[in-house]
């Protein structure tokens, strides 16, 4: 037999049983919490208290939970029961450190022994929502985890083992290297793993640094009975290895509840009850809910719940069931001192954050080929459609506004085409936000690796729009000028990249970016110089010219492709512009040097790259 514990209903052979007390000893953790409240700040306070009649004065505080105590035993396999909105997620949070918002009292021990900062490393959670890299393999997403949360002193090859124990710990050791798949932003379609394949793949994300307490939320939900059930004895199996697990559920199946060692009912925000499904019955029954036959307990159990929470027996129940548990379930004996079991974690460096997220990052873009074709063909049929109005202008006079038309039409272009990446950037802000949630890595380190990937592609996009309409419109063919001109108009299309990118951070909606994005990118262009030169602008609106980065964007590609030169005349008539000096005396920008120029545009972009980090750090955070 492959498997020699019977995990059916929870028990096991008597010849296992030994070895998995063993284990529950040795690794184990015991958590007990007490008196946990936790409350957030309400925020329709003002609004309440205009609304409302004065006898009914509107709280400032709004409490979630209130002193919530409990206990949970080494390697037990806990479901958290309770209806919709009772606290059950939220308590989950608390438990495993994860809210970032509101204040919690009460304590929380493991071993006997208060938290520490080592208690986010001995344990683990998996959200409601699987957020997984979808172009990612199964294999390289739990490779990621181990990169990155395994201590450095782990080998690649010790990695590679704890990943291959974890594929088989949750069953999916042939889709080892099946992508994830789903939707791609841009709309391209991979196969995907089903809804359980994927649940087994978060709950394998967590498994990679060997935890001894995992906390998951409604891991259950969305999947079918059968599904429920597999996912439900992986749990189990992890107990038998000294795991101990807790999660929340909703209406279990009768084989699922079966599995449990202990049910916690939470009602309100207030424990309702612990311990065993036995005990339970015997509970309800008191109550005077009786278990019918043939009923599934769960669902008979949530129901009573429900009914009891809108009773008025309500406060009663949870004030009794408090101070039972305060004298049995809460004292000296239950506390079990011992060692902690914790493997020794420590951080791994920033540089190696940043080399595992470049390599994911470089993998993810050039799986989405839809995406990073579209770009580059994008660029390319605007260079050449671009060529074809423009090309093969003359030195002449007549020539002359074509040639400046062209220089601001590949600003504009340029200023345009990141508006591409929106779609892109804010769907990975889920997968990013939920991983920082998770404490994966910093958030610098991965700011770096996606604009690393971004430069380099944004740098391929612009030089191939730039160079093929330079080529054919024949603009100064001189090598360090071209070489200028395209490193100008790389520049101009990695600032417009890190505008979009700091609004989207801003507002974090598809939206907003586009309407902010576009009404901005009006106004560069507007005020770049080109239409009206900033001599000639009313003097109420002159100063905008300074907020434009297309304004030092255009002047030095101008002076750049003007300066010292001259310029045909025609034969008979006028010449009004017989030098390249007197084209930029034009525009009011003779007197700037391109390389000025290009350092105002080269400090915008680097503005531009620091309000995108900042925004990422600041904004838009997971708020729990
Ligand atoms: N940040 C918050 N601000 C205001 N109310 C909140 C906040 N977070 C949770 N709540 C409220 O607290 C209560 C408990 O929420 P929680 O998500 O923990 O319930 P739950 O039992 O997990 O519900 P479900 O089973 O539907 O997921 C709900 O009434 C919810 O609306």
């Amino acid at each position: 037999m492959d498997n020699p514990i019977d995990t059916t209903y929870g028990r096991t052979t008597n010849e296992t049983a030994i070895e998995i007390d063993q284990e529950k000893k040795r690794r184990g953790v015991q958590l007990s919490f007490k008196n946990i409240t936790y409350k957030i700040r309400n925020q329709k306070y003002k609004q309440q208290l205009k609304s409302k009649n004065p006898a009914e004065k509107p709280e400032k505080e709004i409490v979630l939970l209130k002193n919530v105590s409990g206990n949970i035993d080494k390697g037990e396999f806990v479901g958290l029961m309770g209806p919709s909105g009772s606290g059950k997620s939220t308590l989950l949070d608390v438990l495993a450190k994860r809210k970032s918002t509101g204040t919690i009292s009460g304590s929380i021990l493991v071993n006997g022994c208060k938290i520490g900062s080592d208690y986010k490393k001995m344990c683990s959670y998996v959200t409601q929502e699987d957020t997984l890299l979808q172009t990612a393999t199964v294999f390289e997403t739990l490779k990621f985890y181990a990169d990155l949360k395994l201590p450095a002193s782990f080998s690649d090859n010790e990695k590679i083992e704890r990943v291959e124990q974890v594929l088989d710990d949750i069953g999916l050791k042939e889709q080892a290297h099946s992508k994830i798949g789903g939707t791609l932003p841009g709309g391209m379609v991979l196969k995907a793993l089903s809804g359980g394949e994927k649940k087994r793949v978060s709950i394998g994300c967590a498994l990679v640094t060997n935890p001894s307490l995992i906390f998951l939320d409604e891991p259950t939900s969305g999947l079918d009975s059968v599904n429920a059930l597999s996912i439900m004895k992986i749990l189990l199996n992890l107990t038998h290895k000294g795991v101990t697990v807790v999660c929340s559920v909703h209406q279990p199946r009768s084989e699922i509840w079966n599995l449990f060692h202990k049910v916690m009912l939470v009602l309100k925000g207030k424990m309702a009850f612990i311990g065993t499904s036995l005990e339970m019955n015997k509970y309800f029954e008191d109550l005077g809910y009786p278990l019918p036959n043939h009923t599934n307990p769960a669902d008979f159990y949530l129901d009573s719940a429900v009914l009891l929470a809108n009773s008025d027996r309500y406060d009663d129940v949870v004030e009794r069931w408090q101070q039972s548990w305060e004298v049995d379930g809460c004292n000296e004996n239950t506390l079990i001192q011992s060692v902690i079991h914790k493997e020794d974690l420590v951080s791994v460096s920033y540089f190696c954050q940043y080399r595992v997220l470049l390599r994911r990052c470089f993998k993810d873009f050039f799986r989405n080929l839809g995406n990073i074709g579209s770009r580059l063909a994008t660029s390319i049929v605007l260079g050449l459609l671009l060529a074809a109005c423009f090309g093969g202008l003359k030195n002449n006079q007549t020539d002359l506004p074509k040639v400046t038309g062209v220089i601001f039409f590949l600003i504009a272009c340029l200023n345009i085409t990141p508006f591409t990446s929106i779609a892109i950037f804010l769907s990975s802000r889920t997968l990013f936000n939920a991983e920082r949630a998770a404490g994966i890595y910093k958030t610098l380190p991965y700011y770096l690796a996606a604009m690393t990937i971004e430069i380099l592609v944004a740098t391929v996009c612009s030089f191939s729009m730039a160079a093929i309409t330079y080529g054919i419109s024949h603009l100064r063919w001189e090598v360090n000028r071209f070489f200028f001109t395209m490193l100008a108009y790389v520049f101009v299309h990695l600032l417009s990249e890190f505008v979009v990118l700091t609004i989207a951070n801003l507002t974090g909606t598809m939206d907003t970016t586009f309407s902010i994005g576009s009404f901005l990118c009006g106004v560069f262009q507007l005020f770049a110089g080109f239409f009206v030169p900033t001599q000639e602008l009313p003097k109420a609106f002159a100063w905008l010219h300074y907020l434009s980065p297309l304004f030092p964007a255009f002047v030095t590609i101008t002076v750049n492709q003007f300066q010292d030169t001259s310029i045909d005349c025609p034969e008979i008539g006028p010449c009004l512009y017989p030098t390249g000096n007197d084209v930029l005396i034009k525009y009011g920008i003779q007197d700037i040097s391109r390389g000025a120029a290009f350092g105002a545009l080269a400090g915008w972009t680097t503005f531009y790259f620091i309000t995108t980090f900042l925004a990422l750090v600041y904004l838009n955070k997971e708020k729990r």
